[in-house]
């Protein structure tokens, strides 16, 4: 049997990293969306739930993830979901949405349009909502987090661009963070196209000047777009749409995107070159990428310094790609012949703003998205997202969890409660547990590490080893964060076994190394406490403690036992219980060597009180014991 190393999921993040595998835009602008279907949505019900009201009543994260009797609950149809006979999420509407989607969101909970709150009226707000829908003249600042204090779990971006919601902030405290990438992508292109042919032609100033009671047909004679070559910066989506358009207007089409496949450029006939060639042989340059630390002023006085004399820009995408001062000088200079701009690095922009006032420059107010089929397209698209978040679906369009296709998550989802309960069970039987520091997961499996996903695994047993011992609130969002915060390192290993494909996983080993155990026998011989649990009939179920074979239920309590093997056992401690009426579920013995040493293990319905537990430990056989809460 062979292990291999899945990840080291924690400890790999250096401080710039973004705590989750955050999605590149790239990535998830080739993802397919998830439709939600009845089937789908209750195998999806383990991210994040208004309806479970798991609020953190001491302002740290929130909304755990559901876990088995929830899940169970949530593969009933559709209507009866538990969220609808709770009382009704609360949704803030901060910026103008389209009708549909409002209408969408109306049905499911109760919505607030509330278009003109400052920042600290946002801030004296938030504490009373489980979702926010934004557009791009919203800041979600981390201000809004904490003012929330645990209540907000989703933030709906209706839009693409997240530049304006801290998302580090939003996974610190829980909070998904979901957009609306596709509905707003060709209202975007036609506006570029649109700023790309005005400013050719000077439309604008055309149009002013002749309102102005003038007529200047020399003044404005423009340039030709056929045969002129055109970089697209940022080949995703809105990009692929200008480049579309712009080959229909007979230009030839660079592009540079660093993660851009070259067969989706190709199939456009478009060529993906560097930077560098893509600014000094275009005449026009077209922006659509995000803005991230890396393209903040990526447009700057040495940009523009290689671009080719004369050359024109459009800019539909974020303002702060562009060092505004630097564009300023060089269309004085004349590097820059016209530029064309939609987004800009305030905005609005102030009224006596050089760039807004320039004459070679031609602005609109970020209207990229504003059409009408747009809006109403993006309003249902993060209505969906938003609503789906809020029944504790994982969402196709998270922008700070990690994406779990459903048909992943169908197959995890009896292995969650496992996960949870075998992390709940290893952090009580160390001794000491706030010292835990290192925990190594390993997963039997038959299935290759490609084709093994354990992220939401790995959230889950996090959750069951820190939530015991904090007041962290763990989800899907915040476990990898939250894990490192304490300093916890996971490491996951994929052991193969020769178990039916059909199944994901076959055990599930969780180990601690470096602290002591409330029970020597859990402890291997290289001194890690170890347990390792299967699902069987759809349970869960410990199989192993340290080196002793058990087999018990996953319900209830449980009471682990090491004795002298000799006759009675079951009998005297099944007895002690009884007396006390606890109720034993479920047991299981399992023995080292004949007539020596046994471990029991001994599920129990109810909690037994501390006298129970007192006379089990004055049994004589008995060497040590544990009584440990699932
Ligand atoms: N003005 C407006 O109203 C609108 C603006 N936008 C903005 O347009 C931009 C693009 O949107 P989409 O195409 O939907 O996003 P997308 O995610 O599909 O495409 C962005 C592309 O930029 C690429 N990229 C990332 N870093 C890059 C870099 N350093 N150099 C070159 N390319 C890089 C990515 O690989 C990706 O292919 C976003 O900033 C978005 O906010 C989008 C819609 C409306
Ligand atoms: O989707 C985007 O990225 C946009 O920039 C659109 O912004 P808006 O929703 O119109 O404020």
């Amino acid at each position: 049997m062979a292990a291999t190393s899945i990840s080291s999921a924690t400890n790999k993040l250096t401080d710039q990293s973004p705590p989750l595998p955050l999605h590149t835009t790239a990535a998830r602008s080739s993802a397919t969306r998830l439709s939600f279907t009845n089937s789908s949505i209750s195998l999806q019900k383990l991210a994040i739930s208004a309806s479970s009201t798991n609020q953190s009543s001491r302002g740290s994260a929130v909304s755990a993830l559901k876990t088995a009797r929830e899940s169970e609950q949530a593969s009933k149809p559709r209507n009866s979901d538990p969220a609808e006979k709770s009382p009704k999420p609360t949704v803030l509407v901060s910026e103008k949405l389209g009708e549909a989607g409002l209408d969408l969101l109306r049905s499911y909970g109760n919505v607030e349009c509330l278009y003109s709150l400052s920042p600290e009226d946002l801030c004296a707000k938030i504490g009373e909502f489980d979702a926010l829908i934004v557009r791009s003249g919203t800041k979600v600042t981390r201000q809004v987090f904490e003012a929330a204090k645990g209540k907000l779990k989703v933030v709906g971006r209706a839009g693409v661009g997240i530049d304006n919601v801290d998302l580090q902030a939003a996974t610190e405290f829980g909070c998904l963070v979901v957009n609306a990438p596709t509905a707003n992508t060709i209202a975007a292109a036609e506006h570029g196209i649109a700023l790309l042919a005005g400013m050719a032609r000077n439309v604008a100033q055309a149009d002013a000047s002749m309102k102005a009671g003038e007529w200047q047909r020399t003044k404005y004679v423009g340039v030709s777009l056929v045969g002129k070559t055109l970089a697209i910066m940022g080949f995703g989506k809105v990009g692929s749409e200008v480049a579309r358009r712009a080959k229909g207007l007979g230009m030839h089409v660079i592009a540079h995107d660093p993660y851009a496949p070259a067969d989706r450029a190709r199939a456009l006939g478009v060529e993906l070159v560097s930077f560098d060639q893509a600014i000094s042989t275009a005449d026009f340059v077209s922006l659509h990428m995000p803005l991230t630390p890396t393209t903040n002023k990526i447009f700057n006085d040495a940009t523009f310094a290689k671009m080719k004399k004369g050359v024109r820009i459009i800019n539909v995408a974020r303002g702060g790609v562009i060092d505004e001062d630097a564009l300023v000088r060089a269309l004085d200079e004349g590097i820059v012949a016209q530029a064309a701009l939609d987004v800009f690095t305030k905005e609005p922009p102030s009224k006596d703003s050089k760039l807004v006032q320039h004459e070679n420059v031609t602005v609109t107010p970020h209207l990229g998205a504003s059409t009408k089929e747009a809006q109403e397209g993006v309003a249902v698209e993060i209505a969906e997202a938003v609503v789906g978040a809020l029944r504790g679906e994982l969402s196709a369009t998270a922008v700070n969890a990690p994406m779990v296709p459903p048909e992943v998550m169908s197959e995890l989802a009896p292995y969650v409660t496992l996960a949870e309960k075998l992390g709940r069970l290893a952090v009580q039987l160390a001794a000491g547990g706030s010292g835990i520091q290192s925990v190594k997961v390993v997963y039997g499996s038959s299935r290759d590490s490609d084709n093994l996903d354990t992220r939401l695994l790995r959230a889950m047993i996090v959750k069951g080893i820190i939530e015991p011992i904090s007041d962290a609130h763990i989800n899907l969002v915040n476990a990898d964060f939250i894990a490192k915060q304490k300093g916890l390192r996971i490491s996951e290993e994929k052991l193969a076994v020769d178990s039916s494909p059909d199944s994901p996983i076959d055990s599930v080993q969780v180990q601690i190394s470096n602290v002591g155990s409330k029970l020597e026998s859990a402890l291997l011989e290289n001194g890690n406490i170890s347990i390792e649990g299967r699902v069987k009939d759809g349970m869960p179920h410990l199989t192993r403690v340290g080196a002793f074979s058990v087999d018990v239920s996953l319900e209830g309590n449980l009471i682990l036992c090491r004795q002298v093997d000799q006759p009675g056992m079951i009998g005297t401690v099944g007895n002690i219980l009884g007396e006390s009426n606890v109720n034993v579920s479920f047991m299981s013995v399992s023995r080292t060597v004949k007539r020596v040493k046994a471990i029991m293990a001994i599920g129990v319905d109810e909690a037994p009180d501390k006298e129970t537990l007192k006379k089990i430990g004055e049994v004589p056989a008995i060497e040590e014991f544990v009584f440990l809460d699932l």
